[in-house]
């Protein structure tokens, strides 16, 4: 039986930050990072059958395409990731009311639809990117056991021998998407990519405004690197820890970002929304055809 303290349940018997029951989800997640994104998408469907919001964690179920679908907002972090993957997890693969983990399991399609800074000069601005794989810069995965029974370790190894990995920061964790959902989005419309999943928008991804870098040459290193013919691609701050924990406790995962700023030239697109609903609807459309 797993204690009160472990498994936090509210009053009306949701699970603590999500404010959600088992009955409120479909198997078919998708995550944003943006509560406002929810609304974007859910305004596409056909009709809403659940609805709730505490904190940054806004929910919606309903029907796109004649499929059921629940869209959560994350905010910002692999923190905010261990929350909503555990809880999402707990909602099916335990039983609430006996505190005790089910027998069967429910494995469940995770698909993230996020914006992201590219780091190659042919990857513009507006571009989608799907993550091949994601690498955590963000050390949470470490806290759990095994956790290289689901990671890519030579390519652990290789980044960390190149970018001479500077052991002060988080050990770097790399793990590979669903193949499953990643055979939804072949088209060439979607750059394959490496993505960094980073514990912060501005040193933890090279951005310098007043405050100097620890490791100035990082970012240089990171574009150069390459590793089985695949580069890094681009930088956000969820995709490693969605792609781990998914792994972990057996769910698909995967992520697609739209490109809103191009480290290398110095270019940025803060009008993305436009852009950002093209990219909803072809993910939608690629998910429930
Ligand atoms: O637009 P979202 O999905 O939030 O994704 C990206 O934008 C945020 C930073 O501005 C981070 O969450 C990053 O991962
Ligand atoms: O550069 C960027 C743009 C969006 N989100 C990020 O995390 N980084």
């Amino acid at each position: 039986m797993i204690g009160q303290s472990e498994l936090i349940l509210n009053n009306d018997g949701t699970i603590f930050h999500l404010h959600l029951k088992p009955e409120n989800i479909s198997e078919q997640i998708i995550l944003v990072g943006d509560p406002a994104r929810v609304d974007t998408i859910s305004s596409l469907f056909e009709s809403i059958e659940f609805e709730i919001q505490n904190r940054e964690f806004k929910t919606v179920t309903g029907i796109f395409n004649n499929k059921r679908l629940t869209l959560i907002s994350t905010g910002i972090g692999t923190d905010n990731i261990d929350i909503v993957l555990n809880e999402l997890d707990a909602l099916v693969n335990i039983d609430l009311k006996k505190r005790e983990i089910k027998d069967k399991k429910t494995s469940l399609n995770i698909v993230r639809i996020g914006t992201s800074g590219g780091l190659q000069t042919d990857l513009p601005v507006n571009s989608f990117v799907v993550s091949k794989k994601a690498i955590g810069f963000d050390g949470m995965l470490n806290f759990y056991a095994n956790r290289k029974n689901v990671c890519d370790l030579s390519f652990e190894t290789a980044f960390k021998q190149y970018t001479k990995w500077d052991n002060s920061l988080p050990t770097p964790y790399v793990v590979d998407a669903s193949e499953k959902l990643l055979e939804k989005f072949e088209s060439q419309e979607f750059r394959k990519g490496v993505t960094i999943s980073a514990p912060g928008f501005y040193g933890p991804q090279g951005r310098e405004l007043r405050l100097p870098l620890a490791v100035p040459e990082l970012n240089r290193k990171v574009e150069e690197f390459s590793f089985n013919d695949l580069k890094i691609t681009n930088f956000e701050m969820e995709c490693s820890a969605i792609y781990g924990l998914s792994k972990m406790l057996g769910h698909n995962a995967l992520t697609i970002c739209l490109i809103i700023a191009n480290r290398v030239s110095l270019t940025a697109n803060e009008n993305y929304r436009e852009e950002m609903k093209k990219l909803i609807r072809k993910v939608l459309n690629a998910l429930t055809n």
